[in-house]
Formats: structure tokens, sequence, C-alpha cells
């Protein structure tokens, strides 16, 4: 906790002429870069992963277990699986993270209607436009991009295949080699090896946490006013400043109600199962470089919603910033 000269106060309740003394005398963070709070939260995503890679290969269950190269996974077999969670039908995977972006869109929702902060039109379309962006980067990733979704297509520029497909392009159709997604393989009883595997599984997870650690952190963080919001922006004139002076309403207005309500404890439900499942994904899923281009592939995707409208501030005035 912050404190001020007399000692007691938190940082929320010091005269604003301390907190703008306080703020004048910090380091002002770059507007290319997260802030450190946000280094803070977007560590946690390398951690988990690297923490469940390492327990996967210390774990003298996980290791003895057999292990599929083709199927990322291990044996499914209930008597062999190193754990309910190393199950691809455990009831997590199945009615939760597939259907991830559904259950992270519900409670972005649910926030944008009923939390006090986004009080204004304007506010909850900025809002909008910033999960119609982080949609279409799950959308061209995971599900379609001008065809096959990136994914898909990365699988194959790597020189993964259907097999199925492969025996069909010998038969002389040759369109099939072309078209075969991940699914459609699947589906059709093929196997679909031999590429590099982006992991879907931590790209979503990665992004929809990042998406609403981003909506639902500094929206609360502002209507409370626990702690200075420290993002800088790029104003049109080339200056750098403080994403305060932009600002539609004053910090701390709703200090005396609940601060995160109904819909921001739904949030928290929702991003606590997404880091849980992530780690399960580290554990027992995937090559670690595949997680680590998921991870990447998500990390390109928030800094493009969230840094890039920062230093530009015509794409700052369509998508505006979390909270401000
Ligand atoms: C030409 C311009 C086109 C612009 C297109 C813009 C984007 C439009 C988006 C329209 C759809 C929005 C709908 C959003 C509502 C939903 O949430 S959809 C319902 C819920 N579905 C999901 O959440 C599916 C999530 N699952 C996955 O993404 C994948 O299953 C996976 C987890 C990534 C991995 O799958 P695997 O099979 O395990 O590999
Ligand atoms: N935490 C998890 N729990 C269960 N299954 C998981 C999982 N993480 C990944 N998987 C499974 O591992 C495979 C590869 O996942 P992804 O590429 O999305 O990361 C998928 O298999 P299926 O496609 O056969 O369902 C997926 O369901």
């Amino acid at each position: 906790m912050v404190t001020t000269r007399r000692g007691a106060e938190t940082w929320a309740e010091a005269a604003p002429s301390t907190r703008a003394s306080a703020a004048s005398t910090r380091p002002r963070s770059s507007p290319y870069v997260p802030t450190p709070l946000e280094q803070i939260g977007l560590a946690i995503f390398p951690a988990t992963l690297i923490f469940g890679t390492i327990f996967s290969v210390l774990s003298p269950q996980t290791r003895s277990a057999p292990y599929d190269h083709v199927t990322q996974s291990h044996a499914q077999d209930p008597t062999m699986a190193p754990s309910y969670f190393a199950r691809k039908s455990n009831l997590f995977n199945v009615l939760f993270v597939k259907q991830g972006w559904g259950w992270m869109s519900l409670a972005f929702i649910l926030f944008v209607l009923l939390h006090p902060s986004l009080s204004t039109q304007v506010r909850r379309l900025q809002a909008c436009v910033r999960w119609v962006l982080v949609t279409a980067c799950w959308f061209f990733v995971t599900q379609w991009f001008f065809g096959p979704p990136i994914i898909d297509r990365g699988f194959r520029w790597t020189g993964g295949r259907c097999e199925l497909a492969e025996m069909e392009v010998e038969m002389g159709d040759t369109s099939v080699g072309e078209k075969v997604t991940a699914v459609a393989c699947k589906a059709a009883g093929g196997k679909w090896k031999g590429g590099h595997d982006i992991s879907g599984h931590v790209f979503l997870l990665v992004l929809s946490t990042a998406f609403l650690m981003e909506e639902v952190g500094w929206a609360v963080l502002r209507w409370a006013n626990w702690r200075e919001d420290e993002r800088t922006v790029v104003m049109a004139d080339g200056a750098t400043k403080s994403a305060n002076v932009e600002a539609g309403v004053a910090a701390g207005a709703g200090r005396a109600q609940s601060w995160f309500g109904l819909s921001g404890k739904i949030t928290g439900v929702v991003v606590g199962l997404n880091l849980w499942m992530l780690l399960m994904t580290a554990i027992y899923f995937h090559t670690w470089f595949e997680k680590l281009t998921g991870l990447l592939t998500a990390t390109v995707g928030f800094y493009v919603v969230y840094i890039v409208p920062r230093f530009i501030p015509a794409v700052r005035g369509v998508v505006g910033m979390p909270g401000i």
C-alpha cells in the first residue's frame, strides 16, 4: 500500500495535491509498452506455461503416462490418463474452454451493461468496438481466415497435412489437400500431422483473460481510484501525456460503492477458470514451442487492440481506452 507523509492515509484517500506531486516525480511509463502494472498481469501467462511445462517434466505420474505426439495428448483411457484434466473429455474443457469465447463474451456483456463505471453510451460503444476487434482476432486465428483459420494455415505452411487428404490427392483430387482444415480432417477420420500446431487453447485462454483483465481491471481501478492510472498516450501534437487528460469522468467516482459489482465478480470467475485451464493445457498438452506460439499470437492481438491506440491518436479516437 502506498502511504502519504502522514503515514496512515491510503493512496486513494490522499489529497489531490499530494498525489499530483507524487505523480510528477514518478517516472512516466512508455506509451509503446504495457505499464508496470500490466506487465505484472501479463507475466502470469508465461509464468503459468513455464510452471506447467516444468511440472509435466518433473511429475512421475505425468512422465510415466503414454503420450501421443499426433493428438498432442496423453492416453485418454481413464485408467491410464495421468489426471482427470489430462482427458479432452473433461467437463471443464467440453463445457467451458470449447465454448470459451462465448463465456468470455457473456461476462463482458454483463459488465458493460451492469457496471456503473461504463455510464455513458460512448464508453459502452468503444468497449464493444474493442470486443469486436479481439473477437475478429480470435475468429481469424481459430475459426476462419478467408478459408482455413490462421492456425490451420500455419500448420500446412510448416509441412503439416491430413493423411486422408494426401491419399485423395494421390488419387487425382488435388483440391482436397488445399482446402482441408483440422476440423474437416478429423471429421473425415484423417490424421492432422507433421506441422507446427499453434495451441488454440493457449491462444484463446490468454487472449480472453488479457481482454477481461484490461476491460474490467482499468475500469475498476479508475472507478475506485485505488491506484493512480499509469498509462500514457501520444497526443496529436506528438506530446506524451497521462491518459487521464482524455478521461471523461473523474477518477474515484465509485469509491463509496461496491468496486467490482456482481458483473465484475462473474468476470473474476471466468478469469480464474481460464487460468486454471491454461495451467492444465501447460501440463498435459502440446509441446513447449506450440504453447509459446499460442502465447505470442495472443500477445500480438493484445498489443494491437490495447497498446497501439496509445501512440496513434486517430485509432484511439475510435477504440478508446478501458476506464477512460
Ligand atoms: C471479411 C471480414 C470478416 C470479419 C469477421 C469478423 C469476426 C466476426 C465474428 C463473428 C462471430 C462472433 C460470435 C461471438 C459469439 C461467440 O462467442 S461464438 C460461441 C462460442 N464459441 C466458442 O467460444 C468457441 C471457442 N472454441 C474455439 O475457439 C476452439 O474450439 C479452440 C478452443 C480455440 C480450439 O479448438 P480445438 O478443436 O481444440 O483445436
Ligand atoms: N486444458 C485442456 N483440457 C482438455 N483438453 C485440452 C486442453 N488443452 C488442450 N486440449 C486438447 O488438446 C487438443 C489440442 O488443443 P489446442 O490445439 O486447441 O490447444 C484438443 O483436442 P481436440 O481437438 O481433439 O478436442 C484439445 O481439446
